[in-house]
């Protein structure tokens, strides 16, 4: 093999990225059940004649990769959660092809739900809802293991108890301090499992799909807090931590999560006028909402190292 010219460095990997994939299951008893991915694969792999003398007999092409998805997903005969697709596929790549040390795969579940009539689910009727399961994997060729899962786009909002105030002033300040404000955000959540080898992955009942629900459960609880009383949030960061801190207390094999929140401002309606100076006066009731500019807040919470 070809090494880089001297005081070269090369770091390099290839995929394919959003590759669409649907799947039904058709149960025995009539009743469907449907999945459509958005997955992207990539690959570490020795292959850098490639990118230096233009040799590219060591090279899984990308069109391969994707049709690789769609035969893996035919294999695929009971319903699967995208986490066991990336490791189902990740498997594929890093065991058949010897160059492939490592695979990267990612994949955003597109979120149909079942719909129902007067309360009963459908066998074959899906619906689009709102906030995505992903997953991201990295798995390599001795069987470690990365594993990721995540949310994108939950989107939260309460419209009280919630304020911000004891925050910096200076010569630039004019936020008021407030007990009494609206809180919105759109959670992008991902959480890395304990399981760092393919030998670990638990066998079923263990499910991907019911911890998502259940971290997600959890998040959302936390955010609002009990039914009627709710809980107060004294910033997004504080709220943003109280959440990250109950998944990790509730999930053992989690061992840290990443949580994306931003702070999407509702703004207090004020008009007046020259003869009119109360044409509308914030009484707590009407607002302008804004998605530009908005607070970013992002923390990464993981358990304390053991010092043993
Ligand atoms: O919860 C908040 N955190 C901030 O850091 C911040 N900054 C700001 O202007 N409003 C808020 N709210």
């Amino acid at each position: 093999m070809t090494g880089p010219p001297k005081a070269l460095k090369l770091e390099q990997s290839h995929g394919k990225g959003s590759v669409r994939v649907a799947r039904v299951w058709r149960g025995s008893d009539g009743r469907h059940s449907f999945a459509e991915w958005s997955v992207s694969v990539s690959l570490i792999s020795d292959c850098l004649s490639a990118y230096i003398s233009g040799d590219n007999s060591s090279i899984v092409a990308t069109d391969t990769m994707k049709n690789t998805v769609y035969v893996k997903a035919k294999e695929c005969t009971e319903i699967t959660s995208v986490e066991e697709f990336a490791i189902h596929l990740g498997r594929h790549f890093t065991s058949f092809y010897p160059q492939v040390t490592a695979a990267i795969i990612k994949i955003v579940e597109k979120p149909w739900e079942r719909i129902h009539v007067d309360g009963l689910p459908h066998t074959h009727g899906f619906k689009l809802g709102s906030e995505r399961h992903t997953t991201d994997i990295t798995i390599y060729k001795h069987g470690g293991l990365r594993i990721t899962s995540g949310i994108e786009g939950l989107a939260l909002l309460k419209t009280t108890m919630s304020g911000f105030e004891g925050f910096v002033r200076d010569q630039y300040t004019i936020l008021p301090e407030t007990r009494e404000r609206m809180l919105a955000t759109e959670v992008t959540a991902s959480w890395r499992y304990t399981f760092d080898s393919l030998s670990m992955i638990p066998g079923k009942p263990y499910c991907f799909t019911e911890r998502y629900l259940n971290v997600k459960k959890v998040l959302v609880d936390t955010f609002f807090g009990p039914l009627k009383e709710g809980v107060y949030s004294p910033s997004v960061q504080n709220t943003l931590y109280l959440m990250a801190e109950a998944v990790l207390k509730r999930f053992s094999d989690v061992a840290f999560v990443q949580l994306k929140m931003p702070n999407i401002h509702f703004l207090p309606v004020n008009l007046s006028s020259k003869d009119n100076p109360s044409i509308v006066k914030f009484q707590d009731d009407v607002y302008l909402p804004t998605d530009q500019p908005h607070g970013t807040i992002e923390a990464t919470i993981s358990r304390p190292v053991s010092k043993m």
